[in-house]
């Protein structure tokens, strides 16, 4: 993916507005929020329940729409592209990991791991290969015929981690990838995402309740109510 200019952001968020309204009620979220990532941050946001964290990471993977202001990532305006252009930007740019890793308990772990390559114009032993190397990457290297409901909360993490970096995207959107994991599988999660960052350059944004993962970024924004109320910048 390029980005049209060097000195712009990789993604930028303007003026984004957005309010849910359900019958007659309309609840604001974001007024006039702002956001710059660079190409290869590691992003943590945190900030209180409801505050709209998750709002947020749904607007930049294209699941939900702004009612104003604009989501450019790698120079693409993502609040403008269709529903086809956007499933196929998030084909070839994004994955996504989340906090109950979203697994099809009914395949193997290699098979979910598999799924977004159907896709694509890969022959299945292209396919073989690339599941084989990102589950080899994520420490399950040999475990890929075993069936994910038979494995612990952190290796079904790792599959999902698996599954959402086998196509090669430069975006990786994490909601609370160590939500439902003890603390020795949160690090384990943590170190292979600091991996995929630090060594082979993925953007990273996450959302997350937990100190320990957010000291794992190269940047901490605290949302409260909508705002960002905090800016914290640790060193590499
Ligand atoms: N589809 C929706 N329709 C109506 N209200 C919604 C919808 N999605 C979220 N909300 C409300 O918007 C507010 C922000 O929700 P959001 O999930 O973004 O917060 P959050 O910071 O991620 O919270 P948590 O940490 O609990 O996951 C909450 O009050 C929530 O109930």
């Amino acid at each position: 993916m390029t980005n049209s200019n060097s000195d712009q952001p990789f993604i930028s968020l303007t003026g984004i507005a957005k309010t849910y309204r359900t019958g007659t009620d309309s609840l604001p979220i974001f007024c006039d929020l702002g956001l710059s990532i660079a190409k290869g941050e590691f992003l943590a946001i945190m900030g209180p329940s409801g505050s709209g964290k998750s709002t947020l990471l749904n607007l930049l993977a294209g699941i939900d729409t702004p009612d104003g202001g604009a989501i450019q990532i790698g120079g693409q305006r993502l609040d403008q592209m269709g529903e086809g252009g956007l499933s196929a930007w998030r084909a070839h740019h994004m994955g996504i990991v989340f906090q109950f890793y979203n697994l099809l308990p009914m395949l193997t772990a290699a098979e979910n791991v598999e799924l977004p390559l159907l896709l694509k114009p890969l022959s299945a032993r292209e396919r073989r290969e690339r599941v084989a190397k990102v589950l080899d990457l994520v420490g399950l290297g040999g475990r890929g015929r075993q069936n994910p409901s038979r494995m612990s909360g952190g290796e079904q993490q790792r599959v999902g981690i698996a599954r959402a970096i086998v196509s090669d995207p430069t975006l990786l959107l994490c909601d609370e990838p160590t939500g439902d994991l003890d603390r020795k599988s949160a690090d384990d999660v943590l170190a292979i995402l600091n991996f995929l960052n630090s060594e082979l350059g993925k953007t990273i944004v996450m959302v997350t309740h937990d100190p320990e993962a957010a000291a794992k970024a190269t940047r901490t924004l605290h949302l409260d109510k909508g705002v960002f109320v905090e800016d914290v910048q640790v060193a590499a």
